[in-house]
């Protein structure tokens, strides 16, 4: 039995990483180590049910990438590809056996769980917390949701004509993190590594 204020986890895959050429970047090597397996290894600390949401041609590959890990993902893939992160959102929290859940995206190796934890005590009563950047972009893809509320607000908003990710956040009671709020995060939590050059810069920097 686990507590209600245990924490679900997904980690989203399911992208064509189109900007990162030929390969995969979820399972793209850092130092070592698979981007995913950085993440999911992080997200772990905090969250006791995890699900990988990923298409299902990328299945072996990224459970390869966990082997040995000690951890055991459950696996939500996409009935249709390529409809976006949202979706993958979707797919994700829907099979998540937590009240909320943090998402976070496989090309943010660096998530710091110190936010995620910070994001699900805010989220308490509420529908989710987002971090929200002073240039106005909302950190969807590293955020804290009430699982079924945002599950539902992603089919409504996949549904509407606007599909925008901010459209399905105005359909739930969010709370709004501003970047000032967060003192004692990493800097580099919300750092995706989205093309080679970025993987070769992390890679640089993590051997400094
Ligand atoms: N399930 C699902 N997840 C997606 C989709 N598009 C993006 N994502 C995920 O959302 C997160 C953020 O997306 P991006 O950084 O744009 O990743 P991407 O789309 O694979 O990469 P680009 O093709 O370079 O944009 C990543 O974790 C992706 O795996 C999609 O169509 N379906
Ligand atoms: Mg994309």
């Amino acid at each position: 039995m686990t507590t209600d204020r245990s924490l679900g986890g997904v980690v989203l895959a399911g992208g064509y990483s189109t900007r990162f050429g030929e390969a995969d970047k979820a399972v793209a090597d850092l130092a070592g180590t698979p981007m995913i397996r950085r993440a999911v290894d992080r997200l772990a600390t905090v969250a006791d049910d995890l699900v990988i949401n990923c298409r299902e041609d990328q299945l072996e590959a990224i459970r390869s990438a966990l082997a040995d890990s000690g951890l055991e993902p459950r696996y939500a893939t996409d009935p249709v590809p390529d409809r976006g992160p949202l979706a993958g959102i979707q797919v994700g929290l829907e099979a998540v056996d937590r009240e909320y859940a943090a998402v976070v995206a496989c090309d943010m190796p660096f998530v710091d769980p110190a936010l995620l934890e910070t994001l699900h005590e805010r989220a308490r009563g509420r529908d989710g917390a987002v971090v929200r950047l002073e240039d106005g972009w909302y950190q969807t893809t590293q955020a804290v949701y009430r699982a079924d509320a945002m599950a539902r607000a992603c089919a409504e908003t996949l549904e509407s004509d606007d599909k925008r990710i901010v459209a399905a956040l105005e359909r739930i009671d969010v709370v709004t993190v501003s970047e000032d709020d967060l003192e004692g995060v990493s800097e580099r939590t919300f750092e995706s590594i989205d093309t080679r050059e970025a993987l070769a810069d992390a890679e640089r920097r993590l051997g400094e």
